[in-house]
């Protein structure tokens, strides 16, 4: 049977993050996409305009529906807003036995806030103890840990912090770091950095939803978490490279690029 995998996460109207990235990357990975919506925003290629939250009854209730009936092999989280929907997810996640990827949204690439300030709490005591592999990138380590990470040296510190509040797996996102693009995977005993070559590419709206997204396909179809990681990084930096414009701001990064050869 085709894995199935389901993505608890906002919906970004212009299509090149939340929901609508994940179920794209979905399908050109070759899995099922499924959708627990969390939050709606109005949000295009120069920022996010409006955002509205789901009642937490109406995140549960999709959430049951799906699991209950189609069943998950491994499950994505991204914008989750509030406090209270951050600790329904995860209270939902530590009850199925399914790998869970943990991307922490904090803010998008404009700057506009799509986690509330006083939901970082339940992030770190709820969210990142029921996560297989948490995805933060630096702004959202700063957030969640207070280390700054300012150059690579600072990756492994910045990744024990994150461990030090449970996760298994943590995949520290150095993306906005001078240089190549490197990110460090890590469960406190191996260490794996990833690099590829950063393109000068502006069009990187999405990275984040659809590195997670990959590695939650690769984990549903039975990957470890370091081949899954692996397989994800190679799928985004290609995505990166084809990322192209649409609207005046930054444009979508190209999730069908595997499927068209
Ligand atoms: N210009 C680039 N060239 C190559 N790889 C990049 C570039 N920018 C980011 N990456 C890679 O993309 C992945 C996502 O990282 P990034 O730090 O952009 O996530 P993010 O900030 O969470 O994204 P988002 O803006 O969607 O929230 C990482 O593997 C990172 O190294
Ligand atoms: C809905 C949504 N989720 C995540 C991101 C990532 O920044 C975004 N821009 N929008």
């Amino acid at each position: 049977m085709i894995p199935r995998v389901l993505t608890v996460a906002g919906s970004d109207s212009g299509g090149g993050a939340g929901i609508q990235a994940d179920l794209k990357t979905m399908l050109a990975l070759g899995v099922h996409g499924m959708s627990v919506i969390t939050a709606v925003t109005a949000q295009n290629s120069v920022g996010v305009q409006g955002a509205w939250e789901l009642p937490v009854e109406a995140v549960r209730a999709q959430y049951r529906s799906v699991v209950d009936d189609i069943g998950v092999q491994a499950v994505k989280t991204g914008m989750l807003a509030s406090a209270e929907l951050v600790e329904a997810v995860a209270a939902l996640i530590s009850g199925t036995r399914a790998p869970a990827v943990v991307d922490p949204v904090g803010v998008s690439k404009h700057g506009d806030a799509l986690l509330a300030t006083a939901a970082l709490d339940s992030v770190r005591t709820t969210l990142l103890p029921v996560a297989t592999v948490a995805t933060p990138n630096l702004d959202e380590v700063a957030q969640l840990t207070g280390v700054r990470v300012e150059s690579e040296d600072d990756l492994s510190r910045a990744a024990a912090a994150v461990l030090s509040h449970g996760p298994r797996w943590v995949l520290i996102k150095g993306g906005h770091l001078p240089g190549d693009a490197v990110d460090l995977l890590t469960d406190g005993s191996e260490e794996h950095r990833l690099r590829a070559p950063r393109h000068g590419n502006r069009h990187t709206h999405g990275t984040g939803c659809t590195l997670a997204s990959a590695i939650a396909a690769g984990l549903a179809k039975g990957l470890t978490v370091p081949e899954a990681v692996i397989r994800a990084k190679e799928y985004v930096t290609g995505a990166i490279a084809g990322g192209f414009a649409l609207g005046a701001g930054i444009g979508p990064v190209d999730h069908g690029w595997r499927l068209r050869g």
